[in-house]
């Protein structure tokens, strides 16, 4: 007979003895899973150089946590393609302008893949999301927003904006950093120059803080529900916030560009071109997709929510290097002013046209050559949605984050001599007219991208930045407070000196 307490006592031996069991179970399934991770990461990277074996689950997380130049950097030198895994994500770095090129261009391979919260934070039906020949004809229905005449009526709103945010900067009494504050000024331009007047200062300026619940929830890794409190959900409420009065703008435009009115802003140029199109008062490349498709006011709208998320960041990042650079190199900057004074025949407050722009071929040097030394976007992620043999030798896995750099090609010896260096006369014609050296190595000049998806916004960037600059050489003079950190880079999706360029402006005295 077996008693009570030597019942308990076999009971219990047996349920320890089973919960042994599970738990040798799980522990070789463990095993066998963190064997296979391996296994699989070894196969997917063939002869890459790289990490012979991954972190286990969080491969190099860590290092995205903290994203640093010298990270990207120490992998770009590893080899001209190699291989890391981030959270089960296999990762192919291309470092060589020809890879580069080829994954940019490989539309049938890889597409661009933002982060994972962009299609809750952006709409899935954002455009930005299409690819193949369906991108390509929405493409060019937006032609006619970066037309010379489109780009020449922008320049006013522009200066305006220029000037009143001078006058601030020259009232400031002591130094600053004057990374957001140029942020603010890029966002002010922006909205103008994409919404005209259509939208009312104070829903502009709260739409101008709300943009930056949108860039803090871009993030590599996101908590994976909107749920209420989460940075998600408040990128979502105020991207809704935003598309009602980009849709109200689009509106009002189509209805005063439906009187036969001149176009004032980017949506009005829009809206003007569908309403020729549709009269048959229109023959160009963007007429034909314009008469097939009539733009919803939602789909203008989130057309200017996308330029809004392309533009902010690396257009900040490029106006806090080119102050920074300029006032880093006083001879540079004193060659920069003697073509302002000369284009604008010595009246400052002459409101810059296109043709001047045109004729500040030095001031546009600076511009290149400062977008080469400190490009904003220093990579570009794209997923390969096919096998994609990129090299004889090699053919990147199927869901693989496929990353073309563009830093190492704007900063490869062989076709930059001194790449560290800001010289801007390698962007000069020589005295016979013949383009220089750098200018004819425009494969390696991949600032902008390059293939399907190279930058929409280009011209329209080189210009606010040239006009920008020029405006700012003859109306200001500024000093750089150095620091130990100033020509250490932070990357925030794009690049920023870490101290955020500490500055003084000051009004400059007008020569008579
Ligand atoms: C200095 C400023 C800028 C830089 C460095 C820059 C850089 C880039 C880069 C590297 C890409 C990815 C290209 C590719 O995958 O091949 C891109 C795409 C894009 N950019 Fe820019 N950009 C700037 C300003 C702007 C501005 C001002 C706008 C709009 C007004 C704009 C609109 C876009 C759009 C819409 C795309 C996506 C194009 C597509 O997928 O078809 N960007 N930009």
């Amino acid at each position: 007979m077996v008693n009570a307490t030597e019942s308990y006592y076999m009971g219990s031996r047996e349920a320890s003895g089973g919960n042994h069991a599970v738990l040798n179970t799980v522990l070789v399934v463990v095993a066998s899973l963190l064997v296979l991770e391996q296994a699989v990461y070894k196969w997917k990277k063939g002869h890459l150089p790289g990490p012979s074996w991954s972190i286990p689950i969080i491969g190099r997380f860590a290092d995205s946590l903290n994203p640093s130049l010298e990270n990207y950097m120490s992998g770009w030198k590893l080899g001209d393609l190699s291989a890391v895994s981030v959270f089960n994500i296999f990762i192919v770095q291309a470092a060589k302008n020809e890879y580069s090129r080829k994954i940019f261009s490989s539309g049938s391979y890889a597409e661009p893949c933002l982060v994972a919260s962009a299609k809750k934070v952006l709409d899935p039906n954002n455009w930005v999301f299409l690819n193949g020949k369906v991108h390509s004809d929405y493409r060019k229905g937006l032609n006619v927003l970066f037309t010379r005449k489109a780009l020449s009526s922008y320049l006013p709103i522009q200066e305006s904006i220029y000037r009143k945010y001078f006058d601030q900067w020259t009232k400031e009494s002591t130094p600053k950093s004057y990374m957001m504050a140029m942020r603010d000024l890029n966002m002010e331009t922006s909205l103008k120059v994409f919404c005209g007047d259509y939208i009312p200062q104070h829903a502009q300026d709260d739409i101008s803080d709300k943009y930056w619940l949108i860039t803090v929830a871009l993030e590599l890794v996101n908590f994976p529900f909107a749920w209420p409190g989460t940075k998600v959900y408040n990128a979502i409420k105020a991207r809704k916030v935003a598309i009602k009065w980009f849709e109200y703008a689009s509106a009002q435009s189509k209805a005063r560009m439906a009187l036969g009115e001149e176009p004032e802003c980017l949506i009005d140029h829009w809206t003007k071109a569908m309403h020729e199109a549709k009269h048959n008062d229109r023959d160009d490349g963007s007429s034909k997709v314009l008469r097939a498709r009539e733009f919803s006011d939602n789909e203008i709208a989130m057309v200017v929510l996308s330029f809004l998320f392309a533009s902010q960041d690396a257009m900040t990042s490029g106006v806090v290097y080119i102050f920074q650079l300029l006032a880093d190199n006083p001879a540079i900057l004193a060659k920069v002013r003697e073509e302002q004074y000369r284009v604008r025949g010595g009246d400052v407050e002459s409101a810059t046209t296109l043709d001047m722009l045109d004729q500040m071929t030095y001031t546009r040097a600076c511009i290149k050559e400062s977008l080469r030394v400190k490009p904003p976007v220093i990579m570009v992620p794209y997923m390969t949605k096919k096998a994609f043999p990129i090299t004889k030798e090699y053919t990147v896995p199927k869901g693989t984050m496929l990353i073309p750099s563009i830093y190492p090609s704007l900063h490869d010896p062989a076709v930059y001599a001194d790449p560290e260096a800001f010289v801007p006369e390698r962007w000069l014609a020589n005295a016979d007219g013949e383009p220089s050296d750098a200018e004819k190595a425009a494969s390696n000049y991949l600032v902008f991208g390059h293939g399907p998806h190279h930058c929409l916004g280009k011209e329209y960037a080189v210009l606010h930045m040239t006009a920008l600059i020029g405006a700012a050489s003859v109306l200001m003079d500024w000093d750089h407070i150095v620091t130990p950190d100033s020509n250490n880079v932070q990357v925030i999706a794009t690049i920023f000196p870490k101290d955020g360029f500490v500055a003084k402006f000051s009004k400059r005295e007008q020569v008579a």
